[in-house]
Order: C-alpha cells, then structure tokens, then sequence
C-alpha cells in the first residue's frame, strides 16, 4: 500500500484528491482490484511524515508558503524533497514552491521549498482574466503505449513558466528532463513540465479537468519507484 499526501493549506487540494481516487481506482482495477493507494490531506509534520509521496496543488505560492512556515510545515517539506527524495509533483502554485528560484513577487522574495534548479517566473501569461485552456502535446504520456495519446486540455491560471536552468555544482547526475513546452510545437523556452528526478511539476491544472491521464501516469511512476527502492 502506498500513501499520496496533497498538501491541503490552500488551493486546489480537494479537485486533486477527486482526480487522484479515480487514477487510484484504474491503477487498482489494472491489478486485480488490489486496493493500493491511501490518499491523505497533509496539514502538519505528523501527516507528512505518513506520507511516500506528495502533491503540492495550485493556489497562490506565497499565501502557501506563509502557511507553510505558521504550521512547522517548510523544513519537513524540504527534508520531504530533498533529503528522503520521495516522489513529489508540484502543479501551477505547487511547482512555484519545487522551484529553487521564482521570480520577484512586488514585495520581494518568498520562502521556496525547491528540488528543481530552474528558476520560475510567475505570472507569466498575465493576470486571472488572461487565464486559457491549451492543448498541450505531452508525449511522456505515449511512452509505452501503442498509439500515441492525444493532446491534453492544459488549463493556465496565473500560470508560471520556468524559463532558466540554473546549474549546480552539488547535483551532478539529476538531468532536468524537459516534459512540455508551450505552445507545443514553438522553439521557445517556456517549459510548461518538467521533471528532475523525484520532482515532477507542471504550470498547468490538470486537476481542473476531466482528464485522469496525468493523474494515472504519475501514480505510476510513484508505484514503480518506491517499488525500486
Ligand atoms: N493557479 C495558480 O496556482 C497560480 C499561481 C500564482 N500565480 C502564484 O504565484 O502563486
């Protein structure tokens, strides 16, 4: 049995915990019916510490990380992500906080959990009112199947892109694997998924849709890893 936390301070915990039972549900019944995933709200240390794997959902990064700190939560997160190494996978607000970098908020800067080494830029398709939904060609989600997938509806909200790779001396080894970049087919640098080892994040709310493939895809890869280990 593996245990998924969502981190539940702010944002879109309860749509991601909604799509996270249905992969479960098609994960299991590919297994026999097995039950093998546990969701759990994550508010504190303790709940954290139950965890194997974890979503950070969107919201807002800077409210999150303010709660984050109030609630004893930003060092056992870190430790989470950096130390154990456990599966995490950041969306919008969420990926912000796996960054090591963001860009300025008007006030300054803001505590980050990090894990990735790029830097974000937040905001950067604009305010609410510019919010899009995008098909997106995410061609991780082909690999291993016989036709490839179609497009996914990448819903942007205050979306950031991470627009820098930042090269550390201390990660040799953790290749940043660049996912999808928007628009799909552009040459441009903004990379709208990405993973770097145990981190995964997208700019996009994939909870805020009806499709489960991402959902399913990454449940996957947290089976199969903790499995390895
Ligand atoms: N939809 C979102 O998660 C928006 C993120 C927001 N722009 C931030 O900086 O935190």
């Amino acid at each position: 049995m593996v245990t998924v936390g969502v981190l539940a301070l702010q944002g879109g915990f309860a749509e991601h915990l909604s799509l996270l039972k249905r992969a479960a549900d098609h994960i299991s019944t590919g297994r026999g019916q097995q039950p093998v995933v546990h969701l759990a709200e994550v508010r504190t240390p303790e709940q954290l510490a139950a965890c194997d794997a974890l979503i950070l959902p969107g919201g807002e990064s800077t409210t999150l990380s303010l709660v984050a700190v109030q609630s004893g939560l930003l060092e056992p997160l870190r430790e989470f992500v950096k130390v154990s190494k456990k599966p995490v996978w950041g969306t919008c607000a969420g990926l912000i906080l796996l960054c090591e970098e963001a860009s300025a908020t008007k006030r300054g800067g803001q505590e980050l959990i990090g894990g990735l080494d790029v830097k974000v830029h937040r905001n950067h398709f604009g305010r609410q009112l510019q919010s899009f939904v995008q098909d997106v060609d995410l061609p991780f989600l082909s690999r291993g199947k016989t036709e490839k997938q179609a497009p996914f509806p990448a819903v942007f909200i205050r979306a950031p892109v991470v627009d820098q790779m930042l090269h550390r001396a201390d990660s040799p080894g953790r290749a940043i694997e660049i996912l999808a970049k928007y628009p799909s087919n552009g040459e441009g640098d903004d990379i709208v998924a990405l993973r770097q080892g145990n981190v995964f994040g997208t700019s996009f709310h994939p909870e805020l849709t009806d499709d489960v493939r991402i959902h399913v895809w990454w449940l996957d890869q947290v089976i199969k890893a903790l499995h390895d280990n």
